[in-house]
């Protein structure tokens, strides 16, 4: 399947719209990025498509939600009590051994670290922690939510390279507010707004910082 997405989803909590009849359609091979402000419903948005989160009214096309996926919340749903290795090797099913999890880890996390409990780690550590797994799971979807926050320069550097990396037959979608880092990597721009999502096709030539102020700055 090379498209994925939501049709016509509606979602409210209580007295609040979040989406009202809102589409979205990712690509095969593109990184997506959806942009918006703080509590505008990106992150319901993602729950919703994972099935993580019910919907009032729509359609999901999703067949990787319940297999084969990866998602990153800002909470991270690590296993506190258990150590690094542990983590790793409960959520890639044991299909890794040590030394393979090793050879992966050694450009994110020492082998001292990846031996302590987790509840143990910062927030970047955890970060890179889930970022090992993705790495080793390479599943077909792959979403994060504010990946940037808490990672060092060189870890933002090595998810770039990775991102670009395996891209090709994935989907990987990117929520966040750090725009240096989407733009340099990113295919799609779709922007939440009025419980809507619009796919913007001009985004290139103003950057996102731009485009950012083109729909949310207050017009006077
Ligand atoms: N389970 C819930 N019950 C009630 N309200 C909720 C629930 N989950 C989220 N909300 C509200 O819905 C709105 C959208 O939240 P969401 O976390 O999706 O926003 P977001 O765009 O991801 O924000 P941010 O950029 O700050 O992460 C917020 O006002 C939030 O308080």
């Amino acid at each position: 399947m090379d498209n994925i997405g939501i049709k016509q989803v509606s979602k409210r909590f209580s007295d609040k719209i979040i989406m009202e009849e809102a589409n979205i359609t990712f690509s095969k091979g593109k990184i997506s990025f959806i942009m918006g402000p703080n509590g505008i419903g990106k992150t319901t948005l993602i729950k919703i498509f994972m099935g993580l989160q019910k919907l009032d009214k729509g359609i999901i096309i999703n067949p990787y939600k319940n297999n084969n996926s990866f998602v990153l919340f800002d909470d991270l749903s690590l296993y506190q009590n258990l150590t690094g290795y542990r983590n790793i090797q409960l959520f890639t099913s044991f299909k890794f051994s040590k030394k393979e999890i090793k050879e992966i880890s050694q450009k994110y996390l020492s082998d001292k670290r990846l031996n302590k409990n987790v509840r143990n780690y910062s927030l970047g550590e955890g970060k890179k922690l889930s970022l090992i797994i993705w790495v080793l799971l390479s599943p077909p979807l792959s979403i994060m939510d504010e990946v940037t926050n808490g990672l060092d320069y060189q870890s933002l550097t090595d998810l770039r390279n990775k991102l670009l990396s395996l891209k090709k037959d994935m989907f990987i979608i990117l929520t966040g507010h750090d725009f240096a880092f989407y733009e340099s990597i990113i295919d799609e721009l779709y922007v939440f707004k009025n419980h809507k999502i619009i796919k913007d096709e001009v985004w290139k030539e103003k950057g996102l910082g731009e485009t950012y102020e083109h729909y949310f700055t207050p017009r006077v």
